[in-house]
Parts: structure tokens; sequence; C-alpha cells
């Protein structure tokens, strides 16, 4: 009998755990990290607000900051534990790897490809310069309108945001017009929206597929759940199963068990981010 289930969504062979328990938000208050994860999102959930956002970028989007080689940002990803992953209880500097090696099997002739995978989240690099979990890690969402279905804790966790009380913040298409396209969209601020400005900022040569995967990586009710479609206009479109081939290879590499060796894989990504992303860069 054809199972229809694998029609939609294949189970990658690589994947480090059946598949149905990644990404499991279920509560259980005698669970100690998936207690860290409701509350980090509860947090988030409650100050994320359009003129937080505003000030946020207003802020980070200078640039002015720190400079750093792209490799320096991804080191620092060693001191780092991600507060909202109930998938992963180790530095992100290993998720990085897995997340890239795990596309360079599967795409070996794809380098660009790779090196979004190992770059994608260094965004969060955010948090240790000051930026709380709750505005660096988690899925994201737009600000400004509704709040979809499938975004998580969705029921349970929005009930003391200021924007649910606006009067067009709290509607299905807030301050947006149909199908203007997610790069018109005001997404909650976190480690996605930082990392893609960070590299149009010093200039990278990685290709737009690069930029958006990394751009809505974390945009899971989008992309996963099907949710925000109203908003998406044809490029979205096309590019949506760019950022589901991603992801696939973003959350199945999850483990913190067999954590790979970055001292022997360094010279490897050093080339390529000679090639994508040279030089010491402005954050
Ligand atoms: O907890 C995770 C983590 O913060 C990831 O980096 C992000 O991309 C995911 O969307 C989120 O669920
Ligand atoms: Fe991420
Ligand atoms: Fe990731």
């Amino acid at each position: 009998m054809l199972d229809v289930s694998e029609l939609l969504r294949p189970e990658p062979a690589f994947a480090t755990k059946p598949v149905v328990q990644f990404r499991d938000y279920t509560v259980d208050p005698n669970d100690r990290i998936k207690e860290r994860v409701r509350k980090l999102y509860h947090e988030m959930h409650t100050k994320m607000t359009v003129d937080f956002v505003k000030e946020r970028r207003a802020s980070w989007l200078k640039f002015d900051k720190f400079k750093a080689t792209m490799m320096d940002a991804i080191r620092k990803m060693s001191e780092f534990l991600d507060e909202s992953d109930p998938d992963v209880d180790v530095p992100n500097i290993m998720h990085g790897f897995q997340t890239a090696e795990g596309i360079r099997k599967e795409h070996p002739d794809k380098g660009w490809f790779q090196l979004a995978g190992l770059i994608h989240d260094v965004g969060k690099i955010l948090h240790l310069y000051g930026e709380p979990q709750w505005s660096t890690t988690g899925d994201t969402f737009p600000v400004g309108c509704d709040w979809a279905p499938s975004v998580v804790y969705r029921e349970t966790s929005f009930q003391d945001n200021p924007d649910a009380k606006h009067p067009v913040y709290s509607t299905k298409y807030g301050m947006y017009k149909p199908r203007c396209g997610l790069e018109n969209v005001t997404m909650s601020w976190g480690h996605d929206e930082y990392m893609y400005q960070v590299l149009r900022h010093n200039k990278t040569t990685l290709p737009d597929e690069a930029l958006y995967m990394i751009r809505f990586h974390s945009f899971y009710p989008w992309h996963s759940g099907g949710d925000y479609m109203h908003l998406c206009n044809d490029k979205d479109l096309k590019m949506l199963p760019w950022v589901l081939e991603f992801n696939k290879y973003d959350l199945y590499t999850k483990t913190d068990d067999d954590l790979p060796d970055v001292e022997a894989l360094t010279p490897y990504y050093q080339k390529l981010i000679d090639q994508y992303i040279p030089g010491v860069l402005e954050w």
C-alpha cells in the first residue's frame, strides 16, 4: 500500500531520530528542556511587537557593533547554547557543521549551499553582544498582523502582547497589502534577518537562494505550517522549495551524540568563505 505521508514529506535517510520526535513543543512542567523552551517563547510572544522590532533594526542594522571574519564568528558559536531548541543541548557551532556536512553529502557540487548551511545560524552572535535569547533564537513570524495558527504555542503565549489589542496589527493582513512579498514583511527580530543583513551589508557573492534560505529558515509557520501564503508573491513561492530543501538538513542532522571534528573540517570551509564572504566583516 502507498503511504501518502511519504509523498508529502519523505523521511530523510540521514535523520538522527524518527522525524516525529523533532520539534516537540508539548508542555511538560517536569521536563527541563521543554520548560526552557516554553518559557523562552512565552517571553518572545509577549514582547515581540512592531515597535520593538523597529527599534532593534535601527540599532543592529548600523553594523557598528564589532568587526570579525566569518570564521571568527563561527568559532564564537562554541560559546553559545540555543535555549529555544528542543533538539539541541550542545553549543551551536556543532549544529552549523552538522548542517553543512549533511548538505555536502547530498549536494557535493554546491559549495554555496554548504556554506549557507554552515553560517545560517551565526546571527545568534547577537546574544553574545547583548541581545536576549528570546529576540535572537526560535521560530520567526511577521509582526504587524495577526499571528497564524501554526505559530508554536499560538493559543497560550500571546495574550499579553500589546499588539494583540492594536486595531490594525491584530487583523489578518495588518499593516500589509495582499501578496506584498516577504521581503516587504517585517519579521520578528532574530538571527535570520540579522545574518541576512550582515551578508548583504558586507557584499557577499552568495546567490539569492542562499540568502533567502538564511533569511527565512526559522519561518516555520510559513515553510512548514503553510500559513501566511496571502502575503507571498511569486518570488516567495519560487524560493519555497529551496527553503524546504535547506530545512531537511537544518532540522534532521541535529544530534548531541555524533559531533563533527571542527578542526579537521575548517580548511575546506575556509575556502568557501574566501570565495563568498572573505575578509574582516562589519557586524
Ligand atoms: O529553536 C530553533 C533554533 O533557534 C533555530 O536556529 C531556528 O532556526 C529554529 O526556527 C528554532 O526553532
Ligand atoms: Fe536558525
Ligand atoms: Fe539551524
